[in-house]
């Protein structure tokens, strides 16, 4: 069901929610349209360019600096004002949006909570829409949550994290709000939705409308997003530069306009953050159809090598330069129920993770679960402060570092583990389920690509694995049916078996799993 106004706002929605029409309001939805007929056709231009880029990849040019944007990488300019509760970003939890965990994160210890609607998050209505009402409900101090389950109630305690918002990337729609007839982008449903209810109670609270950006791919994109701020600002009555924004350089372009992207949103911007599962999830997609790029298995791409590390080091150069914080990312490590030792072990991998971070000169880092918060804590008063914005360190990788591949074999275990991984995301995912812990491991949009990612990549090419054989087709679907079978009866799966043979088996590489997927979310 739709209903489509004058000034252009229509809303589907399946059921009514409890509180959806204290979010869905008339000026919530003008607002929404607004953002649309001002900006929608310029995001839909840029991810047309992104196309024609990929081109130019596919015949073999490799990302540069830009040459026309030299002026902003030589000269001297810092971002603007960093307000006071963002000032320490020493550890951030991240996670979906529902009441129990939006509260659990909230009273973790951590510094900042990430309140995710893209990695973490399977975009149904209902999970969209009840994520913004918690986090409404956040600032008017009353979400409170009842554990069916459990019967446990949880509430918000002293202290709680400074609250920032991730919207989906420009690539997503919101079919369920149109603006005459056409869905709008679900970027700026999330964030218009979230702004026009939550900016004025947080800025009451002493806090403001946070947010993180991901997957942007240009200077370009960030441009937009700056625009959409400033337009946003004026609208609401807010000063300019109110809204503030992280930006996660977790594309592999991205990375080679880290200074474009930071001037563009300097009004606004805060830092930028090491999207580790993107950025290799990226790699592959965009130098994937070279022959001489074919990553080895997923667990051999880590953060100490290649263009990871290289690229989490220019990063911490390029931020503290401009007076920007530098935060590291996610360990995929979460603890392990029922085995100490294993327990150990993980913990031990998230604490020397989090190290390598403050050694690379972050200011901060992501835990993916509360039992990491004092582990990571722990590591980050390694720093001395709240903070290493002094630290500029000398070297700065090259772009030959930039792009340096990661060595290492593929094997069996590696392929079958990715089958294994994306097929039960993404049957969790078409379940409403956008984060789950798989063989001791966070796994979530981004992990889930990169496992799809490299089956596509090393069967277009055959890859050799250590054993001597190439990964065939032959050698895939057996693999696939042996998994299936093993997994046994899990729901959705013959869905996410379909769609993840789909994304593997056909010549063209689908920019994002999540397209596809959304058209079979219910
Ligand atoms: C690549 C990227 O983009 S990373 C960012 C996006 N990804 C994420 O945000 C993932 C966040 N993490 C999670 O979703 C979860 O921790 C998972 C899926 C990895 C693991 O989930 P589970 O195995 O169900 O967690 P587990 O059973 O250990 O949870 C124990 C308790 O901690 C809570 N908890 C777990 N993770 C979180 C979290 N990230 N935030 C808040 N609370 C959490 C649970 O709600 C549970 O609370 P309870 O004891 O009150 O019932
Ligand atoms: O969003 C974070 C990532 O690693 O991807
Ligand atoms: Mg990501």
């Amino acid at each position: 069901m739709s209903n489509v106004l004058d000034r252009p706002v229509a809303v589907a929605s399946h059921s009514p929610l409890p509180g959806a029409d204290e979010i869905l309001t008339d000026g919530a939805l003008g607002f929404i349209a607004e953002l649309h007929e001002r900006f929608d056709d310029r995001r839909k231009q840029l991810l047309a360019d992104r196309i024609e880029r990929q081109k130019r990849f596919d015949r073999g040019e490799l990302p540069d600096f830009p040459p026309e944007t030299a002026h902003i990488r030589e000269s001297d300019w810092r971002i603007g004002s960093i307000p006071a509760d963002l000032q320490d970003r020493q550890v951030e939890i991240t996670g979906p949006t529902n009441a129990k965990m939006v509260i659990n994160a909230l009273n973790s210890g951590a510094k900042v909570f990430m309140a995710d609607f893209e990695d973490a998050t399977a975009p149904t209505w209902d999970e969209l829409i009840r994520g913004q009402i918690n986090l409404r409900n956040r600032w008017l101090g009353r979400l409170r949550f009842t554990d069916p389950a459990t019967g446990k109630d949880y509430a918000i305690g002293p202290n709680p994290a400074v609250l920032i918002v991730r919207p989906r990337g420009w690539h997503l729609i919101e079919r369920h709000v149109t603006v005459r007839g056409e869905p709008v982008s679900g970027a700026l449903f999330d964030f218009g939705l979230y702004v026009w209810n939550c900016a004025k109670a947080a800025l009451e609270a002493g806090s403001g409308p946070y947010f993180y950006l991901p997957k942007l791919e240009s200077r370009f994109e960030a441009a937009l997003w700056s625009d959409v701020f400033e337009f946003t600002e004026e609208w609401l009555g807010l000063d300019r530069g109110t809204i503030k924004v992280t930006v996660l350089i977790e594309t592999l372009p991205a990375a080679f306009e880290m200074d474009e992207i930071l001037y563009e949103l300097r009004e606004n911007i805060v830092g930028l953050n090491c999207g580790r599962w993107d950025y290799i999830f990226s790699y592959i997609k965009r130098l994937g159809r070279s022959p001489d790029r074919i990553t080895p298995d997923r667990s051999a791409m880590t953060m100490d090598k290649a263009f990871l590390a290289a690229y989490s080091l220019r990063l911490v150069a390029t931020c503290h330069r401009r007076g920007a914080f530098a935060m590291g990312g996610m360990s995929a490590f979460i603890p392990v129920k029922g085995d100490d030792r294993a327990n150990s072990e993980a913990i031990a991998k998230v604490r020397a993770d989090k190290l390598r971070e403050v050694g690379n000169g972050h200011d901060g880092t992501w835990v993916a679960h509360p039992a990491l918060v004092p582990v990571a804590l722990d590591a980050f008063r390694e720093m001395h402060g709240p903070n290493q914005l002094f630290l500029i360190p000398e070297e700065i990788p090259t772009r030959h570092m930039m792009l340096a591949l990661h060595q290492g074999a593929r094997t069996e275990a590696g392929a079958r583990e990715n089958i294994r991984v994306a097929v039960q995301y993404i049957a969790a995912w078409l379940g409403g389920r956008g984060a789950v812990p798989l063989y001791n491991l966070m796994e979530d949009a981004a992990t889930a690509e990169i496992c799809r990612a490299q089956l596509w990549q090393w069967l277009r090419f055959e890859a050799p694995f250590d054993d001597g054989r190439r990964f065939s087709r032959d050698l895939f679907e057996d693999w696939l049916a042996e998994e299936l079978a093993a997994l046994g009866d899990v729901p959705n799966l013959k869905a996410a078996a379909r769609l993840l043979h789909e994304l593997v088996t056909d010549d063209e590489f689908e920019e994002f799993l999540t397209l596809p997927a959304y058209d079979l979310l219910a």
